[in-house]
C-alpha cells in the first residue's frame, strides 16, 4: 500500500479561512477584534522566523497581533509584570509565551501566571486539568490540529487503538486525552518502553512526538494505520545545508501505512492555524458569544 499523504498545509489554510470568516462576522456584527499577544524573551533566530510568521497570519486572519520582544536577561519579575498587563487588557484574548524560555525563568510559573481564559497555547495547569477532566478547556494547539486531522482521515475515532510515542505536557499527554475522549484506546509510549516496534504495529493511529529524527521506521507501522508525525529535526548535511525531518521514516512508513503527514507541510501549519482557532475561541468565550463549533474539539 502507498499511503495517502495528508496535507496539512491545505489542511491549515482551510482553517485559517474558516477562522477569517469568522472574525469577519464577529467585527461586523459584534464590532469586535481578536486580539493575540507574542512575547519572546531572547533572540534565538529560529524562534524570531516562527514568530514572525505567526505574526502575519495572525493580521492575515483579520486579527490583531501584539509582538512583546523582551531581552535574554529579562528578570522573572519583569516578564510577570507584562504578563499581568496583558491578563488585564481587554483588547488582549490570547496570550502565547514562547517556549523554551532562558534558563534562568521558571517556566511553570510564568505560563501559570497567564489568565487561563487567555492561555491560547493550553499549558496552564487549569486547562491542563479541565482537559484530562473533560471540561471546556483551552486546548494544545499541535493536539488539537492533529486531532482535526485525524478526524476528517477516519471520521469516527471510536473504539480505534490509538498510540501516542511521547509523554510530553505539550503534545503527548493532551493528544492521549483528545483521543481518549473520542474513545481511542489509548497506549502512552516513550523512550523507555520496551519492544516499542510492538506497541506500534498494534496502533490504527499512531501519533509520533518524541524528537528523535526518523525512530519510527516502517517497521512499526501496521498495514493501513494513519501516521501522524510530530517531529520537526533540523538535520545538518553533508553539504552543509539543513533539513528538517519528523520522528518518522517517511519512505519506508508510507510503503505500509493508510495515510501519514508529512514533514515540513504536516502538523507545524496546522499548529499555527489551531493557535489561530484558540485565539477565536478564547475572543468568543470572553465576551459570552457562541464558539466556533467547527474550530473546537
Ligand atoms: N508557547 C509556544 N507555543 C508553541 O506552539 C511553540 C513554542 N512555544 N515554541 C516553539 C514551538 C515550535 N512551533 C512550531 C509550529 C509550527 C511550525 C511550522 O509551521 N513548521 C512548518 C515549516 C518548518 C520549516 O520549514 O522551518 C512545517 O512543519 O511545515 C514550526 C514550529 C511552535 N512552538
Amino acid at each position: 500500500m502507498t499511503a495517502k499523504i495528508i496535507d496539512g498545509k491545505a489542511f491549515a489554510a482551510n482553517v485559517r479561512g474558516r477562522v477569517a470568516d469568522h472574525v469577519a462576522r464577529l467585527k461586523e456584527v459584534n464590532g469586535l477584534t481578536p486580539g493575540l499577544a507574542v512575547v519572546l524573551v531572547g533572540a534565538d533566530p529560529a524562534s524570531e522566523v516562527y514568530v514572525r510568521n505567526k505574526g502575519k497570519q495572525t493580521v492575515a486572519a483579520g486579527m490583531n497581533s501584539y509582538k512583546h520582544r523582551l531581552p535574554a536577561e529579562t528578570t522573572q519579575t519583569e516578564l510577570l509584570g507584562l504578563i499581568d498587563r496583558l491578563n488585564a487588557d481587554p483588547d488582549v484574548h490570547g496570550i502565547l509565551v514562547q517556549l523554551p524560555l532562558p534558563t534562568h525563568l521558571d517556566e511553570a510559573l510564568v505560563i501559570n501566571a497567564i489568565a487561563p481564559q487567555k492561555d491560547v497555547d493550553g499549558f496552564h495547569i487549569s486547562n491542563a486539568g479541565k482537559l484530562a477532566t473533560g471540561q471546556k478547556a483551552m486546548v494544545p494547539c499541535t493536539p488539537l490540529g492533529c486531532l482535526m486531522m485525524l478526524r476528517d482521515t477516519l471520521g469516527s475515532l471510536a473504539g480505534k487503538n490509538a498510540v501516542v510515542v511521547g509523554r510530553s505536557n505539550i503534545v503527548g499527554k493532551p493528544m492521549a486525552q483528545l483521543l481518549l475522549r473520542d474513545s481511542c484506546t489509548v497506549t502512552i509510549a516513550h523512550s523507555r518502553t520496551q519492544d516499542l516496534a510492538t506497541v506500534c504495529r498494534n496502533a490504527d493511529i499512531l501519533v509520533v512526538a518524541v524528537g528523535r529524527p526518523e525512530l519510527i521506521t516502517g517497521d512499526h507501522i501496521k498495514q493501513g494505520a494513519v501516521v501522524i508525525d510530530v517531529g520537526m529535526n533540523r538535520l545538518t548535511r553533508d553539504d552543509g545545508k539543513t533539513k528538517l525531518v519528523g520522528d518518522v521514516e517517511f519512505a519506508r512508513a508510507s510503503e505500509r501505512a493508510g495515510a501519514i503527514t508529512p514533514v515540513p507541510g504536516g502538523v507545524g501549519p496546522m499548529t499555527i492555524a489551531c493557535l489561530l482557532a484558540n485565539t477565536l475561541t478564547a475572543t468568543c468565550r470572553a465576551h459570552g458569544l457562541p464558539e466556533p463549533g467547527d474550530l473546537t474539539p
